[in-house]
């Protein structure tokens, strides 16, 4: 049996993302049509796929509803591979803005929304004429496997970090190192972290700080999705490693340049300690209707 599925399609960096609405939570695609969904030549093209379901009416939105009860939509996030993913940095943006356009929610200047993830509530409140959604606490995990990548000529020592998923940064020596590499083919990690992991290869820009802005170039290959124009949590990632590496003094503020475009990361203190803010652009591009299997 067929059905409908009505989608709009949304991008934040050319991080392209379906989404849909789902309110009831009964309308749950398998891996298989997650695939197809976003299968560039045979589906409508993406990189994962939101579902945006009413909290209470899933088990993982009971618990964002027990952590903050505003948190009455719940972002439930698929990788283009089939797989479920904790979260997505440049998703909760366009997921925002998704919701504000269909009408389900609304945010008005100084406010702030509480959106559901499987790594906790996230907030989010407008930027000019994106969105910057607080992704919460950041932690060094994952150790420091070697990555072996193409085009790579020797396998670097990568650091994990975890922003709600995992991450593991790598820094090269230079534009021409970034350039090279072949990110169709994924990096292989030494330890494997046994959940996988998003591989980010970084590389200063030159001088490394300007205006008291940190500034990074980054590309990355995403888990579940293959290299992708941008990826939000690991623009977080890169900031925070190249942060870490540099020591004291290094700044609070960093522009990410991904393929895709900028994203705005700023390190703060929040009331129970420190937190991680991603800001950038979220757009919806198109609406249409598929007929699935
Ligand atoms: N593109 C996202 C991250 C999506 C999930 C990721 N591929 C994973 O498996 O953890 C972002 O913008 O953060």
């Amino acid at each position: 049996m067929s059905f409908d599925l009505r989608f709009t399609k949304g991008q934040g960096t050319g991080n392209d993302f379906v989404l849909f609405s789902d309110p009831e939570g009964d309308t749950e695609l398998t891996p298989t049509q997650i695939a197809a969904v976003c299968d560039r030549r045979f589906g409508v093209g993406a990189d994962g796929i939101i579902r945006a379901v009413r909290s209470s009416n899933l088990d993982d939105g009971a618990a964002a509803l027990a952590e903050d009860p505003r948190a009455t939509w719940f972002m439930d996030y698929w990788n283009a591979d089939g797989n479920v993913a904790e979260m997505c940095g440049n998703g909760i943006r366009v997921f925002t803005k998704y919701l504000l356009d269909q009408g389900l929610a609304e945010l008005h200047p100084g406010e702030s929304m509480a959106v559901g993830t499987r790594a906790g509530v996230r907030t989010v409140t407008r930027n000019g004429e994106g969105f910057r959604a607080d992704l919460g606490a950041w932690r060094l995990a994952g150790g420091e496997p070697l990555v072996r990548a193409k085009n790579l000529p020797v396998a670097r020592p990568g650091l994990g970090i975890d922003v709600g998923n995992p991450h593991v940064v790598v820094a090269l020596a230079d534009d021409d190192e970034l350039d090279g590499l072949d990110l169709a083919y994924l990096p292989i990690l030494d330890p494997a972290p046994e959940a996988g992991a998003n591989v980010e290869f970084v590389v200063p820009a030159e001088p490394l700080v300007e205006d008291g802005v940190g500034r990074i170039r980054m590309r990355v290959h995403e888990r579940g999705s293959g290299e992708t124009l941008s990826c939000g949590t690991g623009a977080v990632a890169a900031a925070l490693a190249v942060r870490y590496w540099a020591g004291a003094g290094a700044p609070d503020d960093w522009r990410v340049q991904v393929p895709g475009g900028v994203l705005g990361v700023r390190v703060f203190q929040a009331e129970h300690g420190e937190h991680v803010m991603l800001s950038g652009p979220a757009e919806l591009v198109f609406d249409g209707v598929l007929s699935l299997a």
